[in-house]
């Protein structure tokens, strides 16, 4: 019996991510397979008091994965999609992505007021462009603090130090079990255009793995592959990386993809923003980077890289 060993980092999220597909894989298997988590300290995971961008973005968190997945020492890992670089490396795929949970962000304010209801000067506490970008374009008047940490560490922060609201992934909450009742409310798209493949995973392996592509393929999910697809390749063809605020958020009806993709400036006083339908994921996703390109998101972009050089 083949033991196929899974490569994790060690946060909660990811160890609760891990596991999820697992049990997904054994379901489907009927006891095939024996399956071994082994846990992996990134470097991502080891610089956590830096803001993100700074310090060389989502492949901090993979590198490492990738290197135990070359030499053969795990099989598979599980990721965050909106933590996987837009190009993979050689040799490498996502080769199965399976359903989606809830890719909305999730608004926790200290005393339940809403993001309406917040009063001017209020702090929210995101370590994320395209949050508080989009925060600062809804609510001028508010303030933006940059925050760090896993879930445990921000709630802690939002209790301890000097945050009026936080926003996370509703996503990660729900995952690891935290209870949905202190969720303020939920950040509709319309509000706020959630990460590139938020609320989906990826699970990558080596691309001659044959025998394991055909098991994890079972529990890939058509309608978060296409929606996730359109959103990967607007992201990938704007080229944005994490310097610059930018979304996407795709649904899908019948055989129509619907893509809100957006770019804006930090400080919420550009936003771009596209809604683009169609039929094939990737020429949806070309589309809305191709608009925005037009209306000049390259500019926003090259702006923002400026700045990181500054
Ligand atoms: N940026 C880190 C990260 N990567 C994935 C999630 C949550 C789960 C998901 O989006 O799939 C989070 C936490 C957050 O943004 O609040």
């Amino acid at each position: 019996m083949r033991k196929i060993v899974v490569g994790s980092r060690k946060s909660n999220l990811a160890l609760t991510q891990s596991k999820w597909v697992i049990e997904e894989l054994k379901r489907v298997s009927n006891g095939k397979y024996e399956f071994e988590l082994k846990e992996i300290v990134t470097k991502g995971d080891r610089i956590l008091d830096v803001t993100l961008s700074k310090v060389g973005g989502k492949g901090l968190f993979v590198k490492e994965i990738e290197k135990a997945m070359y030499d053969k020492e795990i099989d598979f890992a599980v990721h965050s999609m909106k933590d996987m670089p837009a190009v993979m490396p050689e040799g490498l795929i996502i080769g199965s992505i399976p359903v989606r949970e809830d890719s909305r962000d999730a608004f926790i304010s200290k005393d339940g007021r809403t993001l309406d209801q917040l009063p001017a000067g209020a702090i929210i506490g995101t370590s994320s462009l395209r949050r508080g970008s989009q925060i600062l374009a809804a609510r001028p008047d508010l303030e933006v603090k940059w925050i760090r940490g896993n879930i445990e560490t921000r709630m802690r922060k939002l209790k301890e130090e000097n945050f009026d609201a936080i926003i996370l992934a509703a996503a990660g909450m729900k995952r690891v079990g935290w209870d949905e009742s202190i969720i303020t409310e939920y950040l509709e798209p319309e509000v706020c255009v959630p990460a590139v493949g938020q609320g989906a995973l990826a699970i990558e392996c080596r691309e001659d793995d044959l025998e394991l592509l055909e098991l994890i393929k079972k529990i890939n999910d058509d309608y978060t592959e296409k929606t996730v697809k359109a959103e990967r390749t607007f992201l990938h063809l704007l080229n944005g990386g994490c310097q610059v605020p930018i979304g996407g958020y795709a649904t899908l009806e019948g055989n129509e993809i619907t893509l809100t993709a957006l770019v804006g400036s930090k400080d919420g006083d550009i936003i771009l923003k596209e809604k683009i339908t169609g039929n094939n994921p990737e020429e949806v996703g070309k589309e809305a980077a191709d608009r925005l390109a037009a209306r000049g998101a390259k500019q926003l972009i090259e702006e923002a890289l400026k700045e990181e050089e500054e």
